[in-house]
């Protein structure tokens, strides 16, 4: 069993957005590329978890796995993409990234991974008491959970939270999980 896989999340519909979050740039580079430039320094067991119309516009990345939400969860959310991750590749821990924060930084995955211990199910930060589910490692023995939850359509981050060990490390700088979800926070924030 691999120690570690990093998951980015790509599954969404970017309604808000408009069009495909992930693939808006920062710099010349695509959001995603963030995301999975970031996995890359703590590990190179990268999946990617893709809405099926996204597949066809990515830039190219090597030596990444592409899956899409798996039956029957099929875009239920955040919960879905890990699950679908987690039911087919195992590991002991997931790090996960969302697909849209262009300002991540690989210091934050490497805050979360000094308190890796089998004790937590789940660590994450707390920004200004703000917590960051999908900024995160989870522990593999919360797949069972998940699909628990996937199965009554409780598909909340925060009902999960709620019901599994979670180690929060509070952090105060809010720039690196900024995450882009309108057009207006891109002409604001990235451009
Ligand atoms: N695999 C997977 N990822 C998802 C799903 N829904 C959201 N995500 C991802 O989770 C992160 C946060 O998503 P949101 O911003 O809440 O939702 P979104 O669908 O991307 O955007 P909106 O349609 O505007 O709500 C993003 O990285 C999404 O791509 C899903 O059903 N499956």
């Amino acid at each position: 069993m691999k120690d570690l896989i990093g998951i980015v999340l790509a599954g969404g519909q970017s309604k808000r957005f408009g069009k495909p979050k992930a693939l808006a740039k920062r710099n010349g580079k695509e959001f995603i590329l963030y995301s999975v430039e970031t996995l890359r320094s703590i590990t190179k067991n990268i999946i990617i978890v893709v809405h099926p119309e996204l597949k066809k516009n990515l830039p190219v990345i090597d030596q990444a796995i592409f899956i899409t939400d798996i039956e029957p969860y099929k875009g239920k959310g955040p919960l879905a993409g890990l699950f679908s991750v987690m039911s087919q590749y195992e590991a002991k821990w997931y790090m996960v990234l969302p697909c849209d924060v262009p300002f991540i930084n690989d210091h934050i995955l490497k805050i979360l991974q000094l308190y890796q211990d089998e004790k937590w199910d789940a660590i994450l930060p707390r920004v200004n008491k703000r917590i960051q589910p999908l900024v995160a490692l989870y522990h593999r023995r919360v797949k069972e959970e998940i699909k628990s939850r996937l199965e009554r359509n409780e598909l909340s981050m925060k009902y999960l939270l709620d019901n599994i060990q979670v180690k929060y490390i509070d952090l105060i700088d809010e720039q690196p999980f900024m995450n882009i979800n309108t057009k207006e926070e891109y002409e604001k924030f990235v451009r």
